[in-house]
């Protein structure tokens, strides 16, 4: 298995970058997601590693070979990568096995290997009973799963996926993100998934590049990215937190709850440094305040089944969320403790 290497790549259409200067350094066999809002460049950097697209600058490398650079093109076929696309791409008219075979078809492979990789693909995603079908007889997770097998059949280096579960509901989606960690599990391959979905990027990558409008905004594991956010973008993009100003601490440091909350009862002028909360570490104490608590009123209520989030402003006027095992009324005035917060970069 070979490491995949994106080195200072941009894309220009015209003058407006699509991507730029992007680096990722993806090892043998990682489960990758590149995760980022609409227009951020996600899809140009897949169909680069796909061949589909070419270079403006940088160089794209699988184990030592150059797939890509400004005067390099290896083509498509010649990748040994395997692409699954948002819309499945199947042939209505083949059966799900032809389907899954065809590009061993374009291959000329033919007979008994032919079968048997078929076979071994469709057992591989569950789908081996419904090798005659149409794909037109299958439901939504059960058509991506023929995707796969036929991206698998192939025994591709790289898988792929432009946002594979958009098109299907919230239930089968968590079916599906089942279905691609065994499917990474058993296969070993390196795959690239593409998504606008923190929460699915946090359940399946191994690590994840955050993308803001070209670049690489963050890279790393799903931990790191929601416990040590770089900025408040990457901070607001990975699960839910409130964004203080402190008069402590400095970029990348995690403050306890005695400096925190000194630093949060400092004079305006001095709370300079951008802290993120996340709702967890809030305590909500909704009895007998004295004068010198932190105070929050409640705005806003929010039931979640397990929880209930508390939408609350501090007396600064910086709104806080925190999780609460009981109901409050709105307007009620709280005492808050924070016991944990990380400190954030300065937005450029
Ligand atoms: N063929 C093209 N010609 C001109 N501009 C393009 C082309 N393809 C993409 N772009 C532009 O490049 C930027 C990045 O597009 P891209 O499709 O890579 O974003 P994305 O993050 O995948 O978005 P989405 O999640 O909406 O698919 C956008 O501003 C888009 O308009």
């Amino acid at each position: 298995m070979a490491g995949l290497t994106i080195d200072s790549v941009t894309k220009r259409f015209g003058e407006h970058p699509a991507v730029e200067a992007l680096s990722l350094d993806i090892a043998p066999g990682e489960f990758v997601a590149l995760l980022g809002p609409s227009g951020c460049g996600k899809t140009t950097m897949l169909r680069m590693l796909a061949g589909f697209e070419s270079l403006s600058e940088g160089e794209i490398r699988l184990g030592g070979r150059t797939l890509a650079s400004h005067e390099h093109h290896v083509p498509p076929e010649r990748r040994n990568m395997a692409m699954v696309f948002q819309s499945y791409a199947l042939w209505p008219h083949m059966s799900v096995a032809d389907n899954v075979g065809y590009p061993l078809k374009l291959r000329r492979l033919d007979g008994e290997t032919y079968r048997r990789r078929v076979a071994q693909a469709l057992a591989l995603v569950g789908l081996a009973p419904y090798a005659e079908r149409s794909p037109q007889e299958l439901s939504g997770g059960q058509r991506q799963r023929v995707a796969l097998a036929r991206c698998l059949v192939t025994d591709p280096d790289v898988v792929l996926l432009d946002e594979p579960l958009a098109n299907l509901d919230r239930h089968l989606r968590a079916a599906m993100e089942q279905s691609f960690r065994d499917f990474h599990r058993r296969t070993q391959a390196t795959l690239v998934y593409v998504t606008h979905d923190q929460s699915e990027a946090m359940a399946l990558a191994d690590r994840i590049a955050v993308m803001c409008d070209g670049r690489l905004a963050q890279w790393g594991t799903p931990e790191t990215l929601y416990r040590q956010p770089r900025t408040a973008w990457v901070a607001s993009f990975i699960g839910q937190g409130s964004l203080l100003n402190v008069a402590a601490g400095r970029p990348g440091q995690r403050l306890e709850e005695a400096t925190l909350m000194r630093g949060l009862a400092a004079a305006p002028a001095e709370r300079i440094q951008p802290v993120l909360v996340r709702p967890e570490h809030v305590t909500v104490l909704s009895d007998a305040l004295s004068p010198q608590d932190l105070r929050g009123r409640v705005e806003r209520v929010t039931f979640r089944g397990e929880r209930y989030e508390l939408h609350l402003r501090l007396e600064s006027g910086e709104a806080l969320l925190a999780y609460h095992q009981t109901a409050l009324g709105e307007g009620q005035q709280v005492a808050l403790i924070l016991r944990e917060g990380w400190c954030l970069e300065p937005e450029t």
